[in-house]
């Protein structure tokens, strides 16, 4: 299958050894304009996942590893205390982008962990050391992409149509995505799917993106508003509905594009499954249940001028919070990279990731 996405073009890499350069995608201006952009500042960086140059949970956490780099490989001639000062100063300002994704605070806490067991070094050698674990996240990242494609396509049956909420694809991860990962593995294994994609406002996501990433991976998918979803299920083009997730609590219930509980509720009543496609890098177990996961609240701009054209009156109250929580109840499986788990519990989730 030719790919233009996770063959020849990756949402974000590490450009040179050391100093480096983080260079991405900027999604902002998808699909009208390919473009790719170098980061080379933690703020450039900061600034990157707040506007969703670069977005997806896993590849924000990605972006953060490397952007830590950024923030302490000029610093090598510091003493240890003084470059951990920088790393650790450096890392509280990424975590401040944005809050919801948890691979963010778990991709920047593994790296403040391997400089605190490796303190040791000399500072260069430190520096080397953090550059090869960021490089160890991306690459883990891209391995737990296809595991859970793997795992996810055997959910899927040939021919079926499959709703999908925003878009967790390569495009928000640093290999194939999480739940579009599941339509390439099932292309792979010969399963024709035909994906039905969100246009998911008030960014666009499922417009903008995933059907842009599927029509460059050759999946057949159609484009539906918002407020379709229920229709396409009652008509019945729609046997399932597959989506990423933001942060995961220990019992299940998962934080996603906003929208994603209301799908979720839909597909309940039409007797559809519907299962989230999520790395072991989205769970946060220091969450009993979902009501913790903090929800991302953005600029009302965002609804009242999408795409740059007001479409509501000055001064209107907006609401914008960005995720909403499915709970575990209303999802039928999740898929990691380890397996798939179902009946969704905290018993269950434990013995999967924990065990
Ligand atoms: C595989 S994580 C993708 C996840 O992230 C998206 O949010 P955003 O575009 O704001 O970063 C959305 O919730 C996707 O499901």
């Amino acid at each position: 299958m030719a790919s233009l996405i996770h063959k020849d073009l990756s949402t974000l890499r590490w450009d040179g050894e050391l100093p480096g350069t983080l260079n991405m995608i900027d999604q902002t201006l998808l699909p009208e304009q390919f473009l790719r952009i170098d980061c080379n500042t933690p703020e450039e960086t900061w600034q990157a996942i707040k506007r969703l140059s670069v977005r997806g949970a896993p590849a924000i956490g990605v972006a953060a590893a490397y952007g830590l780099i950024l923030g302490v490989q000029h610093n090598a001639h510091l003493s240890q205390n003084e470059f951990l000062e920088k790393l650790n100063i450096t890392a509280d300002y990424l975590a401040e982008s944005r809050p919801t994704a948890v691979n963010l605070f778990w991709a920047l806490d593994r790296m403040r962990q391997t400089a605190a067991t490796h303190a040791d070094l000399e500072t260069p050698q430190l520096l080397e050391r953090l550059l090869a674990e960021a490089r160890a996240i991306e690459q883990e990242d891209q391995a737990m992409c296809i595991a859970m494609g793997e795992f996810g396509q055997t959910l899927l049956k040939e021919g079926q149509g499959v709703l999908t909420h925003c878009n967790a694809g390569a495009l928000a991860t640093s290999g194939s995505g999480t739940a579009l990962s599941v339509f390439y593995a099932a292309a792979r294994a010969g399963k024709k799917i035909h994906v039905y994609a969100d246009e998911t406002r008030p960014l666009l996501q499922g417009a903008r993106l995933t059907s842009w990433e599927l029509q460059n991976n050759d999946i057949e998918v159609t484009l539906i508003c918002d407020s379709m979803a229920g229709w396409v299920m009652k008509e019945k083009r729609v046997q399932a509905v597959i989506t990423g997730a933001d942060r995961v609590a220990a019992n299940g219930d998962a934080a996603n594009k906003i929208g994603t509980y209301s799908v979720s509720l839909l597909a309940k009543a039409h007797g559809i499954p519907f299962y989230i496609v999520a790395p072991s890098s989205t769970f946060d177990f220091a969450l009993a249940t979902g009501d913790s996961i903090p929800i991302e609240q953005r600029d009302p701009t965002e609804i009242s001028h999408g795409c740059g054209k007001q479409t509501a009156p000055a001064g209107v109250h907006i609401y914008n919070p960005a995720f909403d929580v499915t709970p575990a109840e209303n999802i039928t499986a999740i898929v990691t990279e380890k397996g798939i788990i179902s009946p969704v519990t905290t018993e269950n989730i434990a013995a999967m990731l924990k065990g």
